[in-house]
């Protein structure tokens, strides 16, 4: 489904993005993890196509498509999502029309049950995110991906700042949006989940997990190996493990 060759990528004229392959097949969901600051979001951002990023080398494939230089809307178009880690407010623009403009032929009910799902019916009325707390901001976007149902689901730590009983409802929602519920050889759906306290992953049959320091993977691994290793000794046993394949 996706597939990415010698990534290289750099933001304000520095590089941040040394060279990252990566693939992931349909019905896949990989989990990121590592340091503040080591490129884990930018992967990201150059995956969904965000402007302030520059690819310099290497190239994104997405179900066969070159997408390394297409602009984000046609990637949204080809079946990318994505929930920020700080997405923008957005004054003067009310959230049950943002719904609407994601996706203008989504059947009344089918939205009305998303919003009830995600506990958002009185946040419709509301310009996106301004004064949305930390966790509303959270079943915002999820919402929002809801609504757009794509097939590549990349989400930036998306326990971060949400209550206990809202992590619940967040692993759920994330669940159904990657077919969770579905044998695996039935699944379109495919992930890429930043995280660094592993919540989500009580909720998220993960296959593969890997480890981006300063820019680059240093280990690729089973997911809840490499978090206990983190847990118990920190990143820089990455650095020693190196299990490259
Ligand atoms: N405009 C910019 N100019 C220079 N450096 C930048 C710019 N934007 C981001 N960076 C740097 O890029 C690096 C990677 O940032 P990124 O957000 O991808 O890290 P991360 O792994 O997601 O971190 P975290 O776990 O803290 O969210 C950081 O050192 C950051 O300061």
């Amino acid at each position: 489904m996706l597939h990415i060759e010698d990534l290289h990528a750099e933001i304000g004229g520095k590089e941040i993005l040394h060279g990252i392959t990566l693939h992931i097949e349909p019905g896949e969901t990989h989990v990121l993890m590592g340091p503040n600051g080591s490129g884990k979001s930018t992967l990201l951002m150059c995956i969904m196509g965000i402007d302030a990023y520059t690819i310099t080398k290497g190239s994104i494939t997405f179900n066969g498509v070159d997408v390394t230089h297409l602009p984000i809307h046609e990637r949204a178009r080809l079946g990318m999502g994505i929930m920020f880690q700080r997405p923008p407010s957005i004054p003067g623009l009310k959230l049950g029309k943002m719904l609407n403009v994601i996706s203008p032929n989504k059947k009344p009910e089918d939205v009305s049950e998303a919003v009830s799902r995600m506990n958002m019916e009185e946040f419709m009325g509301r310009d996106i995110n301004l004064g949305f707390s930390g966790g509303e901001i959270k079943r915002s976007e999820i919402l929002q991906m809801m609504i757009q149902d794509p097939h590549f689901i990349m989400l930036d730590e998306p326990e971060s700042g949400v209550d206990l009983e809202n992590i619940h409802l967040m692993g759920e929602s994330i669940a159904r949006l990657l077919q969770k519920n579905q044998r695996f050889v039935n699944r379109k759906n495919s992930g890429l989940v930043i995280t660094h306290t592993g919540y989500i992953l009580d909720y998220l049959d993960v296959d593969k997990g890997h480890v981006m320091i300063n820019g680059e993977f240093k280990c690729h691994g089973n997911p809840r190996e490499i978090l206990k290793l983190i847990k118990e000794k920190g990143y820089h046993e990455c650095l020693k493990c190196a299990k490259i394949p």
